[in-house]
């Protein structure tokens, strides 16, 4: 089992501090979604777990070690980081073939990941013709290169065509079906909330939560339910006597917070009330997300003059 672990992880940029005394555990056989506002130090925890910076305080280690001391590290952990390292004047194939001799990995490897990755027709072209899809898939097949127990990518989706997206929602699936650990930042939440089981959240350099997404969800949106009556005042007042406090919409529509449908319904039979519509309104991460983070966006845009003035 090779987990990604943190350990009071801080990093310290001058007086900024980056990742703030983080400790969390990524575990192997699911996805876990990394996500927070621009500069909440997804980035720089992924560099610090990479060895790619030296932490401040605090420890990232990959399966008990760190990064520096795992031998042929492609081999153990495949990253994402930037889809522009990749060096333009090489081929796309002699770019993963120089990545394979460096760390040891067989060179028929190469040509495994550029099919995997949709790129084997384009494995003699060079990088610098590359479209920013093509880079990021290319990225992406350098990660799986050496076969790694132990996947981080940031940003996997970005430049991706819809086709990309489905294909990069599944790989993920794929790979931790196989029984990886995969870490995977993200600023989307509907496509996070396709393919991940558990979620990270980070909040100016903070752990704000780490918790499987469902729970997640029922933890920052309280659920409803929406319904459509032809009697809505008296339904209306049903629900209030029960303890509700329903919305009322228009056409007889209402949304009834707090509230499940299948204890709805029988209160709406019981009065006699002619119910059209009933159904529970699932939350979606993206409302989760934006409830947990409010207070911990660092770019949010200041309310428009317009706004204040209204
Ligand atoms: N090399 C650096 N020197 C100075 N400050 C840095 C450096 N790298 C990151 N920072 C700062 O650390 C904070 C965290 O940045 P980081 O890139 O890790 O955030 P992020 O969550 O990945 O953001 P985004 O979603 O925008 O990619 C920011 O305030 C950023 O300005």
């Amino acid at each position: 089992m090779t987990c990604i672990e943190a350990n009071g992880l801080t990093k310290e940029y001058g007086a900024v501090r980056a990742v703030d005394r983080v400790t969390f555990s990524v575990e192997p056989g699911r996805v876990t979604g990394f996500l927070g506002p621009n500069g909440a130090g997804k980035s720089t925890a992924m560099c610090l777990v990479l060895g790619l910076s030296r932490p401040t305080a605090g420890t990232a280690t990959v399966g008990g070690r760190p990064f520096a001391g795992l031998g042929q590290p492609l081999r153990h952990v495949g990253a994402l980081l930037d889809a522009q390292a990749a060096h333009g004047s090489r081929t796309a194939r002699d770019h993963l073939l120089t990545l394979a001799a460096a760390n040891r990995i067989p060179a028929a490897r190469a040509g495994e990941a550029l099919e995997e990755t949709g790129l084997a027709g384009v494995a003699r072209r060079r990088v610098r013709t590359f479209s920013l899809g093509m880079r990021q898939r290319l990225g992406i097949a350098a990660a799986l290169l050496g076969d790694p127990g132990v996947l981080m990518l940031d940003e996997p989706s970005n430049g991706l065509d819809p086709e990309g997206i489905i294909w990069i929602r599944e790989l993920l699936r794929r790979l931790a079906a196989e029984g990886r650990t995969v870490l995977v930042s993200s600023h989307l939440m509907s496509e996070t909330a396709s393919y991940a089981d558990h979620l990270l959240v980070l909040g100016k350099g903070r752990l704000l939560a780490d918790s499987p997404m469902r729970a997640f969800i029922d933890a920052h949106v309280q659920p409803r339910v929406r319904l459509r009556s032809t009697e809505p005042e008296r339904l209306r007042s049903v629900l209030l006597r029960a303890g509700y406090e329903p919305e009322l919409g228009e056409d007889g529509r209402m949304t009834v917070p707090g509230a499940r449908a299948a204890r709805l319904g029988p209160l709406a039979a019981e009065e006699n009330l002619p119910v059209l519509e009933l159904a529970n309104d699932e939350a979606t991460l993206e409302e989760a997300y934006l409830a947990l983070t409010a207070d911990e966006t660092q770019f949010a845009a200041a309310p428009s003059v317009l706004a204040q003035e209204v």
